[in-house]
């Protein structure tokens, strides 16, 4: 298994541009975190390499093979997104067994569990699910599938916040299980700071960065005071926000921190946090 590669993606829709020459891999058995503002790309992206959308330029290799109208390729993934690709009429306990039937490796007595465990009526058609159940319903798709590669495209929407922390702890129980690659676009940074180990920035269609959320984290630090204290200590430094309340101020920085310069000036050192670094590298001029 060599993973996901992207190669020099562009696709337009008329004359928007929604992605644009982007190149980047997802490694075997890692979760990523596919961050991105608003019509960043995201969907666009993980369409394209989930064969429901066609690149003007460019390809997607799944395990080194074309993903484009490949179904041996395509069998190996599972996109979960807001798109509902199921008929309406037909009953959840009805997509469950096509599920089966069409992936071979889906496990429908847990798929029974875990409806049952987030009260997910499974004789229900597909149609008359509220926004909260046409995620659940997915998710639960998702989580008992066997394939190497799960697309989640903004996998909690309408649910609430204990169904919420029910799917994360039972992702990464299935990750722990069974790694495989996960890749989950999302706005809700804060809620899978935690779950994932690298992170994939696409801004305006194109590729801010690709790294280990370690390694970004770890790229730099806060400085927090007296805002003159903090401006003499930030001079020169690659500073990529910063926040003011009445005289003090957090400035955001890039780089290797001087301890001694900030011990000196009484300064307060806190990490960078994940939500904060990506609001600061994706703002836009004019934006607070
Ligand atoms: N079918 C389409 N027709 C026209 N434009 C589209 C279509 N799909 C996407 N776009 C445009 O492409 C750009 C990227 O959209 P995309 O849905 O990939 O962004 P996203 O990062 O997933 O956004 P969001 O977080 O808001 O869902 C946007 O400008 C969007 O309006």
């Amino acid at each position: 298994m060599t993973g996901i590669q992207i190669q020099e993606l562009t696709k337009r829709f008329g004359d928007n541009v929604a992605l644009q020459n982007v190149s980047l891999t997802f490694q075997p058995g890692k979760i990523y975190g596919l961050l991105g503002r608003n019509g960043a790309g995201k969907s666009t992206l993980l369409g394209i390499a989930a064969n429901r959308l066609f690149a003007d330029s460019g390809q997607v290799l799944i395990d080194g093979e074309p993903a484009c109208e490949n179904d041996r390729a395509q069998k190996k993934l599972y996109m979960m997104s807001e798109k509902n690709l199921y008929p309406k009429d037909m009953r959840v306990r009805d997509v469950f067994r096509w599920s089966e039937r069409f992936y071979g490796s889906f496990d429908r007595q847990q798929a029974q569990v875990l409806a049952q465990q987030f009260g997910l009526n499974t004789k229900k058609r597909v149609k008359e699910l509220s926004t909260g159940y046409t995620s659940i319903f997915k998710l639960i798709v998702a989580l008992c599938l066997d394939v190497p590669y799960l697309f989640l495209d903004e996998p909690v929407l309408g649910l609430d916040a204990n169904h919420r922390e029910m799917f994360y702890h039972l992702l990464l129980k299935n990750y722990a299980d069974e790694p495989r690659t996960i890749i989950i676009a999302t706005h809700l940074i804060e809620e899978v700071a935690n779950l994932i180990e690298e992170i994939a920035i696409i801004d305006e269609g194109r590729l801010l960065m690709s790294q280990s959320v370690q390694s970004l984290l770890d790229s730099g630090y806060c400085v927090s005071g007296k805002a003159g204290d903090v401006d003499a200590y930030a001079a020169g430094k690659k500073v990529i926000g910063e926040d003011v309340l009445g005289g003090l101020k957090t400035a955001y920085i890039l780089g290797s921190c001087d301890r001694q310069a900030l011990c000196d000036s009484g300064l307060e050192l806190s990490k960078l946090n994940l939500q904060k670094l990506f609001v600061e590298l994706t703002k836009k001029e004019g934006e607070q």
